[in-house]
Parts: C-alpha cells; sequence; structure tokens
C-alpha cells in the first residue's frame, strides 16, 4: 500500500510525560499508529512500549530515527536534544516532528531549517495550537475583516511550578525557564495577527529562579506599513506575560479596529472564540464559536487539553501524504520569526531589560 492508504507509522523518541500524551492521541487519530519508540534506556523503552501497546522498541534514539519503519519520528525529549536529535532525522531523511521549542536559540532553528530544505525532508516544530479548528476559524475571522485591523494582542500564560524540584526540566538551567516552554504560544500569533508585518522592536523584562526565567512580560511591536508617511497608525503590538510562579487565566484577546475575538481559557488548546463587534463605546455584540475536544476515553493525561494532539497528527499526516514538508499550519517561517522573538526577550530578562 502507499502511504496514502496505509497509516502513518510514528516512531517515538523518548519515554517521557509528553511522549505519553502523544501516543494516546496517536491511538485515537484516524490513519495514524505510534509503530516504535526508544528511550535512553531499552528497559524503559520496554516498559513504555507494553504500557502503551506499541509493537517495536529500539535500543537507541539512533537506531529508531535511521529505521526505514517509520513514516515520521516524534522528538519529545526536553528542549537542550531538540536541535541534535532532529539534525540527525534530517541526515537520516526521516521526516520529523520536534517539541517546541525546536531549538534553545533562533540560529539553531535557522540552521535545522536550512537542513530541511537543503535535503529536501518534512520538518514540523510542534506548535499544536495551530492545528486546532478554532485556529482555523480565528485565521477566517481576521481574513473577512470581521473586527477590522488588529491594533494588538494580549495574553497571559503561567502555570504554578514554583515548588517542583529543581531538576525537574523547567527549572534546569541549560534549558529550561518559562519564555521558552510557554512563550512561543502567545508569540506564534503574531503571524496571524499581523500578516506580512516585520517585528520592529522587542521589549521585556522579567525575574529569575535557579539561573532561568520565572516570570516574563513581553512587548512586541510589528511595523506592518510600508508607508513611512502614513498619518494613520499602521503598526501591531502584542503584549504578554508569562509565569512559571502562578496559575494564570490563560485568555488572549486581539483587538480590531472593529471589534475583538476573545480566545477563551485555556487559549493554547482553544475551544471557544467569543467574537464581540463593536456597536459603540462599551457596546458590542457577540457571537460564540464553540469546538470541544474529540471524545476522550482516557480521561488522564499528563498536561491538560493534550488529547488535542490528534489535530497535529491529522495535519501531518496530511501534509505527509501530499508530499509536503512544511505543514501549512506553522511553517518554517513561523518557527523562525516566533524563535527570534524569544532570543530576544531572553536576551533582555536574564541582563536584567534595557
Ligand atoms: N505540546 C505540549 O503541550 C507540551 C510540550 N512539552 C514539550 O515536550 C518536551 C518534553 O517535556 P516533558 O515530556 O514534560 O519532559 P520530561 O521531563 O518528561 O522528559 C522527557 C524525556 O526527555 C529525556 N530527559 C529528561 N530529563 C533528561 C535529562 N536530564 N537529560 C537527558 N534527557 C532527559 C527523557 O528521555 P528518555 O525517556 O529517553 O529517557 C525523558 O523521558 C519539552 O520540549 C516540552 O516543552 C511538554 C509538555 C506539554
Ligand atoms: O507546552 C506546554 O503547554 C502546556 C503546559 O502544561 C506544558 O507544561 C508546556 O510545556
Amino acid at each position: 500500500l502507499s502511504i496514502a492508504k496505509k497509516p502513518i507509522r510514528w516512531g517515538i523518541v523518548s519515554a517521557g510525560r509528553i511522549s505519553a500524551d502523544y501516543v494516546q492521541a496517536i491511538s485515537l487519530a484516524e490513519g495514524a499508529e505510534a509503530t516504535a519508540v526508544a528511550a535512553r534506556s531499552p528497559t524503559a523503552a520496554a516498559k513504555f512500549a507494553s504500557q502503551y501497546k506499541i509493537p517495536n522498541v529500539y535500543n537507541s534514539y539512533a537506531d529508531l530515527i535511521h529505521s526505514s519503519e517509520v513514516d515520521v519520528v516524534y522528538i519529545g525529549t526536553i528542549a537542550d536534544q531538540h536541535v541534535e536529535l532532529t539534525r540527525d532525522a534530517i541526515l537520516a531523511g526521516t521526516p520529523v516532528v520536534v517539541e517546541k521549542p525546536m531549538a534553545l536559540c533562533a540560529q539553531d532553528a535557522e540552521m535545522l531549517i536550512h537542513l530541511a530544505r537543503e535535503k529536501d525532508v518534512f520538518l514540523m516544530e510542534g506548535m499544536w495550537t495551530r492545528c486546532f479548528p478554532a485556529m482555523k476559524k480565528l485565521r477566517q475571522i481576521l481574513a473577512s475583516d470581521e473586527i477590522g485591523r488588529i491594533i494588538y494582542i494580549q495574553g497571559d500564560f503561567g502555570y504554578n511550578m514554583i515548588n517542583n524540584p529543581p531538576d525537574d526540566r523547567i527549572w534546569l538551567p541549560t534549558s529550561g525557564g518559562i519564555t521558552l516552554d510557554v512563550g512561543m504560544y502567545i508569540a506564534q500569533f503574531g503571524r496571524i495577527a499581523f500578516p506580512g508585518g516585520k517585528v520592529k522592536h522587542v521589549h521585556a523584562s522579567g525575574t529569575m529562579k535557579n539561573g532561568v526565567d520565572c516570570s516574563v512580560m513581553a512587548t512586541v511591536t510589528y511595523e506592518c506599513s510600508e508607508n513611512e508617511s502614513d498619518f494613520v497608525d499602521q503598526d501591531g503590538m502584542m503584549q504578554f506575560v508569562l509565569t512559571g510562579a502562578a496559575n494564570t487565566e490563560e485568555r488572549l484577546v486581539l483587538q480590531g479596529t472593529k471589534g475583538r475575538v476573545i480566545v477563551d481559557s485555556p487559549f493554547h488548546t482553544p475551544q471557544r472564540l467569543r467574537v464581540l463587534r463593536d456597536l459603540g463605546r462599551g457596546e458590542t455584540s457577540e457571537t460564540v464559536h464553540n469546538f470541544p475536544p474529540p471524545e476522550d476515553p482516557y480521561g488522564k493525561w499528563n498536561n491538560p487539553g493534550s488529547i488535542g494532539f490528534v489535530h497535529q497528527i491529522h495535519e501531518v499526516g496530511n501534509a505527509l501524504r501530499d508530499g509536503k514538508k512544511q505543514c501549512d499550519c506553522f511553517t518554517w517561517d513561523d518557527s523562525l520569526e516566533v524563535a527570534q522573538i524569544l532570543d530576544e526577550v531572553l536576551v533582555q530578562v536574564r541582563t536584567g531589560g534595557r
């Protein structure tokens, strides 16, 4: 059977918390199966395989990445291994989905994207939020001019990890910190709200814990008009707060000239959009768009909302079947712009703001 007819065979690199959620979601997705797993320890991989009914266990990440028995690998390790493993997969000619962040800095993300282009291999950073049906609706709303031109985006993403042990991935000096954990979820809205806009300024400050960023407040300005003499303000703004010290509302607002869209909490697994059209100062008319999650036979996930991975699994399957090297939901340019914003945020937070 050709790939068009067969289920996409996923190989899972690492047997940690997100990999467990991912294979559960694969089991619920159409046209996909988790066919193999590898972990640092073969014993851990075998235990994971038995728990999630995965037929093949490889003795090393490298063996899995080079296997002809998988159609795509999912890299679910902690972030400091993403670049090396993604690079290995591209060089092996194996399509790859790497968990966010693709890399710890924009330069490395750019290197991986160049390599994928040169070797003609599928590469996607796992920005799964973009694959949710609600995000497709949001793009339609913005394109329709229903709420006009976007003036600003404002959002928060915080969850309380302050008492997690210092060796938890979130507090690791090598690759931890709140920005590289959740900053991308808000930063990715910039390229949707300001298509064609260029990032002009990034301003950020924050607090540190264990040598990594704990709470961050950032503002990003987009240059949206090429006409310097425009009397009308055409630029866009994005403001976000991130924290690892409190559970925040996790809501996102896109304010346009004719109204706003609220992506209700938790916006990173979006299920409800509220469109508030402006009828005058303090007056709006509201339209609600609901996107309930698929039926959940498991009920238990390591991360809330992980059932939503089914959308990304479907999108990747469709892209591979169509012979694409990028996923339309989250392209290489999307990854790169987000990485550049987060780079700048981190420089400023680490140096105490500028
Ligand atoms: N999309 C989403 O909603 C989410 C995405 N993530 C992303 O997934 C990735 C993994 O997160 P999560 O699963 O929570 O992490 P875990 O702490 O569960 O670790 C994942 C795997 O990474 C490897 N690993 C862990 N610690 C170390 C270490 N000190 N040195 C070397 N390898 C190590 C292990 O691989 P092995 O099994 O081979 O030993 C482990 O199983 C991160 O990039 C995170 O940002 C996380 C949560 C949600
Ligand atoms: O990607 C993420 O989003 C959801 C959080 O629960 C998780 O820890 C983070 O890594």
